[in-house]
């Protein structure tokens, strides 16, 4: 089969963007899960975090389904999802849009960029779900609100919730950043184990200067990516229930990758996240596959001029992280 795609990235978390709108793909769902495993691969040729299938929607501006390296299919994506939501906002002619998600129809809009030269987009991370059973998390209580985990750490607090992919967020210090803690306690909960049967994105958060953040994520599906749009929403809201920051108000969130801003709000008991960040295009592609033989080529390959930008941004955020994440 022939495709042709763009690869870009959210905060360096890459992915493969396959447009079924335009193009007439029509995809089975096992194909749809052999592609990722096979162009994803970091061996071959492409290499991505996941693939964003970009589809015709009947009640949104488009749908975005998403899968990860591994094949599997997730229900959110919130860097991916800026990504999609350039995509579609260009392909319509639009400044803001709805884009339907497996669990929710999620607003996003075009935004002034964060960086001179940075195409910007916000989303919403919404729902957000507390109770263990939306992860799930298979423990003997509703919810887990900064607490241990007995069978992972003697002294790591967790914060588990669904946004609704699921999440487990710890706040740690610079120490329990460095050496291999976050990879062992993920690998643990993402193979197979009992507390997580569908497995989950662990993220570590360091609390910066006032109003920032530095998150770091072992994504399911995947492993250790530059970022994690999803995660980053999810721990600016844990760091403002433990009072580290403020609701309605945007918060720094650095990472590997580079910077997005949060703002988390609250309304009728509920909550809800904006994230806003870079959407950029490192190159348009088309490609031949032959699914059987789990094997492609690459016909043509057009590398854009977007991300000579962005790495200016994330040569500045770097410089920043070298010297404020060991304090
Ligand atoms: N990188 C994404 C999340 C992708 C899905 C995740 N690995 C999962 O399985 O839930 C993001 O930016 O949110």
């Amino acid at each position: 089969m022939d495709i042709t795609l763009i690869k870009g990235h959210g905060s360096g978390n890459d992915f493969l963007i396959i447009d079924e709108i335009t193009n007439g793909y029509s995809f089975s769902e096992s194909e749809r899960a052999e592609l990722a495993k096979l162009l994803c691969n970091r061996e071959g040729e492409l290499g991505a975090d996941g693939i964003l299938y970009v589809i015709n929607s009947k009640n949104a501006d488009g749908r975005m389904r998403v899968f990860n390296a591994d094949g599997s299919e997730a229900s959110m994506c919130g860097n991916g999802l800026r990504l999609v939501a350039r995509y579609v906002c260009e392909l319509k002619g639009l400044d803001e849009a709805v884009i339907e998600t497996m669990k929710a129809n999620l607003k996003v809009s075009r935004k002034p960029e964060i960086y001179d030269g940075v195409p910007t987009y916000q989303v919403e991370i919404s729902p957000v779900l507390f109770e263990l059973s939306a992860l799930p998390l298979n423990l003997d209580q509703p919810t887990l609100l900064n607490e241990k985990i007995e069978e992972l750490s003697d002294d790591l607090m967790f914060t588990a919730l669904a946004v609704p992919n699921p999440h487990l967020v710890a706040i740690v210090t610079a120490g329990q950043l460095e050496g291999n803690l976050q990879k062992e306690l993920s690998e643990k909960v993402n193979g197979p184990n009992e507390l997580f049967p569908d497995g989950v994105n662990v993220s570590f958060v360091k609390p910066l200067e006032s109003g920032a953040i530095y998150v770091r994520t072992f994504e399911r599906g995947v492993g250790f990516t530059n970022a994690c749009g999803t995660a980053m929403s999810a721990s600016s809201l844990v760091t403002c229930l433990q009072g580290l920051n403020k609701l309605e108000t945007s918060i720094q969130v650095y990472n590997n990758g580079g910077k997005v801003h949060c703002i988390v709000h609250q309304q009728d008991g509920k909550y809800r996240i904006d994230l806003i960040g870079n959407a950029t295009y490192l190159y348009n592609a088309a490609i031949s596959v032959d699914l059987s033989g789990a094997t492609f080529t690459v016909s043509r390959k057009e590398e854009l001029s977007e991300q000579q930008t962005y790495e200016k941004l994330q040569g500045e955020v770097q410089e920043y992280l070298s010297t404020t994440l060991k304090g």
